[in-house]
Parts: C-alpha cells; structure tokens; sequence
C-alpha cells in the first residue's frame, strides 16, 4: 500500500518541490497551505500529472487546526506516515527594531507549528499503532544566526532544539524527528527578504541581498526546490531509518557544522 505524507506549505516554493518529490516516489500527498487558491492551482497541476494527492487549507499556527490536518490525512489515504512541518515565514529587521507583534508572528509559525504538527503527528501514529516520521524545515539560520534575520534565526534555532528533543522522546514509540536545513533558495521567501533588505541599505538595488549571499556558495549555484527535495525524499524513505534528532545542510557549501 503507498505511504502518505503530508507536506504544510507545500503550495509553492520548497514545499511544492517536496510534495512533488515525495509524489513521484510514489506517495500519497496532502498538499496543504493557508494560502487557498495557490493551493487549489497547486492540487489541480499535481492530480493532471497523474499524482495521488489531496488538498487541506489551514494555519499551522493552530494547534487544532494540525491535529484536524492529520486527521484529513490519515481519513482520505488510510494512514498516516510521514509529516512535513515545512511551512515557515520571514522578517528582516535591525535588532534594535525587533517588535513584539513581529516575535510573535514568527514564533507563532515557525516554531509553534512545529510543536503542534510534530505533536499531532505523533499522536495518529500512535493511535495507528504505527511508525512514523516526522522531517521540519530549519535552515542554514538554524545553524548560523545573520544580521538583519535575528527573530527568523532565534526561530530556526528554536525547530533545531525541538528536532533534538521531541526525537529523544518519540524514538520509544519507533518515530524519527530529523530536520532539512537549506541555504539560498530561490522562492518567494527570498523575493522577499530580497526586497526588505533593500529598504534598509541605500546601496542595494533589488536582486542585491540574494546575489550577495548566494555569492558564497562553494558549489557556485543558489539552491533549487529539487536540491531540498532530494534530501527530504531520503529522510521520508526507509534509508533513513536509523537516522533521528539530525538537523543535516543541504546549502551547495555556506555553512560548515
Ligand atoms: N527559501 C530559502 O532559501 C530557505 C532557506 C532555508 C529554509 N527555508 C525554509 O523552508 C520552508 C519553505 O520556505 P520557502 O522558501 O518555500 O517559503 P515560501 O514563502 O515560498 O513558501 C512558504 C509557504 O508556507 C505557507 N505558509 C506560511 N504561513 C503559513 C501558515 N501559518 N499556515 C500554513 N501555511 C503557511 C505560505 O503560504 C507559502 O506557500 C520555510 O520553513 C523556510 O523557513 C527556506
Ligand atoms: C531564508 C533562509 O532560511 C536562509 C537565510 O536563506
């Protein structure tokens, strides 16, 4: 019987890429977003491609709301088993400038839905009797933590810790934790920061902050969707079994760990 996997943000960018990915490995796909009508545009090329998936909108935000997606899941394939908190958002800013509605915003998503979709994760695969697996979105921020991206990185750090821990604690019950963490990838993610950026250094044009940064990259390329993919398709696969609480590079050669 094929596995099923859920990807959150898998409208676009990497998580498109991953669900993609995990559909041509021969997948059931969830593709969920809170961004509707992407969504929906999404769903409708991957089923004309000929893969079997489904869609689900919703805020990864809401602890609720994760337990209600995992649920969808398991309802429409069978089971659930593996999920892909992928879903995350950004802010540029100088530190001095941090506010509060912005920590709680990033925190909210990137680091609470985490928890919770770990969390709901983890409870359909027990009441499945079931392993499982569970693959987060960090990022070279996870590792590194960059000027202008202090919250976006106290984040990445935050989904590095909980992979650590939550691995510690579900291991007992045969589920893996692991983290993808990329580099430069060019998504709308990075349009953005791109363009925020801008807005603090009169020197920059738009296309600036992205060339710099990936200016870096030993491997002399910024990333794909499909370099992320490659990586989550080995840790949603069996090869990846005896792997767990690791948040592994994937950035063509920026951040050394
Ligand atoms: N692009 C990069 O260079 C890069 C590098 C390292 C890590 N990452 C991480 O990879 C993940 C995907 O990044 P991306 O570049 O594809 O970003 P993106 O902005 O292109 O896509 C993110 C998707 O998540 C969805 N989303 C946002 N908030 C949501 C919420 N509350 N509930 C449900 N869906 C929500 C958005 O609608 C969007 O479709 C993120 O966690 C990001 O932090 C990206
Ligand atoms: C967006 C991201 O995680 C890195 C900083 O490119």
């Amino acid at each position: 019987m094929p596995k099923t996997a859920v990807v959150t943000g898998s409208a676009g960018g990497l998580g498109k890429g991953i669900a993609e990915r995990l559909a041509m490995d021969g997948f059931n796909v969830v593709l969920h977003d809170i961004n509707e009508e992407l969504l929906k545009e999404t769903e409708e090329a991957f089923k004309k491609q000929g893969y079997n998936v489904a869609s689900y909108k919703s805020d990864v935000s809401s602890k609720s709301e994760q337990t209600e997606l995992t649920a969808f899941a398991a309802e429409t394939f069978g089971q659930l088993d593996v999920f892909v908190n992928n879903a995350g958002i950004d802010a540029v800013t100088p530190f001095l400038e941090v506010g509060e509605d912005q920590l709680e915003k990033l925190f909210r998503v990137n680091v609470f839905g985490t928890v919770y979709g770990t969390q709901a994760a983890a409870e359909q695969y027990k009441k499945q009797g079931t392993k499982g697996k569970v693959i987060n979105a960090c990022s070279i921020a996870g590792h590194e933590s960059y000027e202008m991206l202090s919250v976006y990185s106290a984040t990445k750090h935050a989904v590095r810790s909980f992979t650590q821990s939550s691995a510690k604690e579900l291991a007992q019950f045969g589920i893996t934790v692991n983290a993808y963490c990329p580099g430069v990838a060019k998504t709308a993610m990075w349009d953005r920061i791109d363009e925020e950026m801008v807005k603090y250094n009169d020197d920059m044009e738009l296309g600036d902050a992205f060339k710099e940064f990936s200016s870096a990259i030993k491997l002399g390329r910024y990333q794909e969707p499909k370099d992320v993919a490659n990586l989550v398709s080995f840790l949603a696969s069996s090869d990846s079994d005896y792997i767990t609480g690791q948040s592994i590079l994937t950035d063509g050669g920026l951040v050394y760990r």
